[in-house]
């Protein structure tokens, strides 16, 4: 038996200050103690991402503001890296044909925009015999218009949806994997990721599909224009456009910030309302026993009051850039006049009149108000961009919480071959305020010893758990796991998770351990069910799916069963039932048991403890039930001070 009195009130000595403020930097959310070192030395040094969000000002501070763009052209160019290297070939196809699609609308734009000048031409030479063809030209030219426009419509929602499909595809690989999944959840890195990946993708895919093209088409039109323009007015006309472009293009990125900003907020804001909303649905039993309806109403209320209050400061700021493009999209035509006005006033068409006249200055009028177009278009883009940089910042930053646990996870846990869980001076801190809960924990369990974990609420038995299971890092020490870890560790939480799915799916639940799925009879599931009292279950089943034929052909093992029906007719008991089932499914070596017999009664909770050491698997339970200790070889007693007692 060992002893280690601590000091009350012990914090953990480290370095985790610079650390927290690299991660707080690139927008991960970290508890605000200073105290345990969560974050890995070599996440990347930026600026303070708070900044970006907030509506204060960054100190107001040139050079933060200038860290902060290259942060946000960092994250933008990620995005375009993990499309660039995507195997979702289709997705330059369609950039391709849309490109070609674009600048076939732009040949067949000039020349309808033509068209004007030469109607006036011959109207004012009254020439019949060119009026005929003239307007067969009009009717192809608007055909062919027309198909561009549609084309364009199709391809840039084809290549929204191939865009969205890779970047979904990635960021659940990046996000639903071993360690992240559990670390954004329980260490509360990023707000609403599920909003980021189901609600932000999807946004940014449709907005970048619609800017893309106009950006990439804009340098060669710009160019060719800019020569045509230059013939017209010689260099003072291009001249005064490219000023005009210079001051919109300025004046349009000082409004941009602040929209990039707000459409930020309005995302967290819109996650969290629907957050409360979901969880109304969830909860509704409990409310309705507490009689809580009137205060979640209100507290729904609320939300939908910030969600309202932040779409209002949203519009307002948009409103700012709105003001700024729209004013440069119609000065532009007040420059083209200019641009006209020139050549006529130096007397260069002095030798022409009427028509003629005319129809070179509708066509002088055309070309350069084309080319002020152009531009303006690109500063009209500022809106869609500060979208496409809000909505990119907050599905890299999921990218970037799933980098900085994937370097902890290599920082953090070794593997062993002897299959044994071993850990020398370990120390656990509270994620949040730092405090210490598990101080020099030194412990090696080997196959047959299984151990209880015992002590007061909130001591820090669950953080113990997660550490050993190699879901959350140490604050100091070593661990050493069983190689293979996801054959070798089983991890039950208190709360049991019910998937959608047959019942031999429910019971063979993750179906795949270590990349290997395992065939079972119904005869193995019947037994297991048994093990854990639950031979009723497959009766209960009979009945489900009645109406579908399909699922009348299958087995009571394989009907379809939605989660929501899972969660509904098995009781609490039955459902952690259900999860310690799949333990004895498996024959994990160890199985780390986090109160998961709370629900179960004595008989119950001997049972299924009976049954697992009858299969060989070695326990390490949290539990407070006296009666547990006898299935366990030694016990590990957690105190409030961070000390404990092993014996
Ligand atoms: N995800 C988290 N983020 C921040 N703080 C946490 C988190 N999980 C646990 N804590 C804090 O760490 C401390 C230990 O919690 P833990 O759940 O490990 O206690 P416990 O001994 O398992 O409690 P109980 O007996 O009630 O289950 C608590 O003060 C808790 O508030």
């Amino acid at each position: 038996m060992s002893y280690m009195p601590l000091p009350s009130q012990q914090t953990l000595p480290s370095s985790s200050v610079p650390q927290r403020d690299r991660a707080q930097s690139v927008g991960i959310m970290l508890p605000s103690s200073p105290t345990v070192p969560l974050l890995p030395s070599s996440a990347p040094e930026t600026p303070s991402s708070d900044a970006f969000y907030s509506s204060e000002k960054p100190d107001g501070q040139h050079k933060q503001q200038y860290a902060i763009g290259r942060l946000l052209l960092r994250r933008l160019r990620r995005i375009g890296a993990v499309l660039h290297a995507s195997s979702n070939k289709r997705i330059g196809l369609w950039c391709l044909l849309l490109l070609i699609a674009k600048l076939l609308g732009e040949v067949v734009y000039y020349y309808a925009g033509r068209l004007p000048s030469e109607f006036y031409r011959v109207l004012g030479d009254r020439d019949v015999s060119s009026f005929y063809p003239l307007l067969f030209r009009c009717i192809l030219v608007v055909t062919v218009a027309g198909a561009c426009h549609a084309a364009l419509e199709l391809g840039g929602g084809l290549l929204g949806t191939q865009v969205r499909q890779t970047l979904t595809e990635y960021t659940h690989a990046r996000y639903i994997d071993e360690k992240t999944l559990h670390g954004v959840a329980t260490q509360g890195l990023v707000d609403n990721p599920d909003q980021r990946v189901t609600q932000d993708i999807e946004r940014l895919s449709t907005t970048l599909a619609t800017v893309l093209p106009e950006l990439l088409l804009a340098p060669p039109l710009v160019v060719y224009y800019t020569v045509k323009c230059w013939n017209i007015s010689g260099f003072l006309g291009p001249l005064s456009i490219y000023l005009y472009f210079i001051v919109g293009a300025l004046a349009s990125r000082m409004a941009m910030p602040p929209v990039v900003k707000q459409v930020y907020r309005l995302e967290r804001a819109e996650g969290d309302f629907r957050f409360l909303s979901l969880r109304v649905v969830e909860y509704a039993e409990s409310i309705a026993f507490f009689s809580g309806q009137q205060r979640e109403r209100k507290a729904a209320d609320s939300s939908l009051n910030g969600v309202i209050s932040v779409q209002k400061q949203l519009l307002w700021k948009q409103f700012w850039l709105g003001l700024v493009t729209q004013v440069f999209a119609y000065l532009g035509s007040t420059v083209s006049y200019v641009i006209i006005a020139v050549p006529i006033f130096l007397g260069r068409y002095d030798d022409r009149s009427g028509g003629d006249l005319s129809s070179v200055i509708s066509m002088n009028a055309f070309v350069s108000l084309y080319l002020i177009y152009r531009f303006s278009l690109v500063i009209e883009q500022a809106k869609r961009l500060a979208d496409v940089a809000g909505f990119g910042t907050r599905i890299v930053q999921l990218w970037e919480a799933a980098d900085w646990l994937d370097r902890q996870a290599s920082e953090q846990a070794v593997r062993n071959t002897e299959g044994k869980v071993v850990t020398q001076g370990l120390c656990v801190g509270a994620p949040r305020d730092g405090r210490l809960l598990v101080s020099n924990l030194d412990l090696q369990l080997g196959p047959g010893d299984s151990l209880l974990i015992t002590g007061p609420n909130g001591v820090g038995k669950t953080s113990l758990l997660r550490v050993l299971a190699g879901l959350w890092p140490p604050a100091s020490g070593t661990l050493s796991l069983p190689a293979a870890a996801a054959h070798a560790v089983f991890f039950l939480p208190q709360q049991a998770y019910m998937v959608a799915g047959s019942l031999r799916e429910q019971l063979s639940y993750p179906w795949t351990t270590s990349g290997q799925s395992r065939v079972c009879s119904d005869g193995e599931l019947a037994r297991v069910l048994a093990l854990v009292g639950l031979e009723h279950v497959p009766r209960m089943l009979e009945g489900e799916g009645e109406g579908d034929e399909q699922q009348r052909q299958l087995g009571v093992y394989d009907r379809w069963v939605s989660a929501q029906t899972w969660a509904r007719v098995l009781s609490p008991g039955e459902r952690q039932r259900m999860s310690i089932g799949r333990v004895l499914f498996w024959r994990p070596t160890f199985a780390i048991l986090d109160e998961c017999t709370s629900s179960l009664d004595v008989a119950a909770e001997e049972r299924v403890y009976a049954a697992m050491q009858e299969a060989g698997i070695t326990v390490v339970s949290v539990g407070h039930r006296a009666e547990l200790q006898r299935f366990h070889r030694r016990r590990l007693h957690l105190l409030a001070d961070g000390s404990h007692v092993l014996e």
